[in-house]
């Protein structure tokens, strides 16, 4: 019982991050050697602190367990999970292309076989602008029927409360950052709390872009955006606002062109052989 309360106590805490506290100079403890946490506990009444030293940083993480719970042989392993999860940002890949390149098909490719989470913008803005009462509702019906970029402080707090809600530390953002206002938006929310791997970039034809969305939106997808005339503004504004993005990774060094012309099965060959690199 005590334990089960500690995992999901543990859980939250790894979502929120609320009990993280970089205390750099409060520890005196070696500040070299390999990032394996040391963990030391100090009984504070009935709460009990942490401190925990990792690379060149130090932290303490305060949690309100009862002392009696150190007793239970599950404990120790589950807070070792927690400390390690905690020390370690998530990792974050970019999934970027033209409408309808297949960034949503590999990128349920590459959960099957990976087991990254995914998390689509777009899919996250059709649920915000579905909920009844959402105060952003048409404002975000009115960018997708017109091709055009939600603001990013909607998007990035949708992103942001998924990634805290699942529970995972690794992340296809699917979608996203479409524009510079994302692309400053999430930097300055969001960089200095995950660990950014690279930007994966199906390249793929408009032509081809706009034949495969033309065939989701007449085979069922219930997108309001799946016509001619809203795909012609999409790729227009893919091209004048989402290709600088992809230029600016490219600089870098962090973007991976993979061409989504091919069959499916093909690209995520291709797509395999990136993250192989990725990963290392
Ligand atoms: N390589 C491919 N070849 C042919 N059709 C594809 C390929 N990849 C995806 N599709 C199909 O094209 C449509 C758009 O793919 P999707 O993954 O939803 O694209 P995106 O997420 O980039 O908009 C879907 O109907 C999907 O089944
Ligand atoms: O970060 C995002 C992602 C999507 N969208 C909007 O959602 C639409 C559909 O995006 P999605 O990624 O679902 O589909 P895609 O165009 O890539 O097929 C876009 O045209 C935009 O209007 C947005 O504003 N910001």
């Amino acid at each position: 019982m005590s334990s089960m309360y500690l995992r999901l106590f543990i859980r939250r805490a790894v979502n929120t991050r609320l009990y993280l506290d970089r205390v750099e100079d409060r520890c005196d403890m070696e500040r070299s050697g390999p990032p394996i946490p040391v963990v030391l506990f100090d009984r504070l009444g009935s709460s009990t602190s942490c401190g925990v030293h990792s690379g060149n940083c130090a932290y303490q993480i305060s949690l309100i367990i009862k002392f009696s719970m150190l007793c239970h042989p599950g404990l120790l392993i589950s807070l070792r999970k927690f400390v390690m999860s905690a020390v370690s940002k998530p990792e974050v890949i970019f999934v970027l292309g033209g409408p309808g390149a297949g960034k949503g098909t590999q990128c349920t490719n590459i959960v099957n076989k990976y087991g990254y989470v995914h998390l689509s913008a777009g899919e996250l803005l059709r649920e915000e602008q579905l909920k009844p009462g959402s105060k952003y509702g048409e404002l975000i019906q009115g960018h997708m029927v017109n091709g055009t970029i939600v603001p990013v402080q909607i998007t990035c707090s949708l992103l942001a409360q998924a990634m805290e809600k699942s529970g995972s530390n690794r992340f296809l953002i699917d979608g996203f950052p479409r524009n510079t206002n994302n692309l400053d938006g999430w930097n300055e929310a969001m960089s200095d709390k995950v660990n950014f791997l690279g930007v994966l970039f199906f390249d793929c034809s408009e032509q081809v872009c706009i034949n495969r969305c033309l065939l989701r939106g007449a085979s069922g997808s219930g997108r309001s955006d799946d016509n001619e005339e809203t795909l012609k503004k999409r790729f227009q504004t893919y091209q004048n606002s989402t290709i600088p993005i992809i230029k600016h990774y490219e600089a870098q060094g962090l973007a991976y062109k993979i061409d989504a012309n091919k069959a499916a099965d093909q690209v995520f060959e291709d797509v395999q052989k990136v993250l192989a690199r990725l990963q290392h």
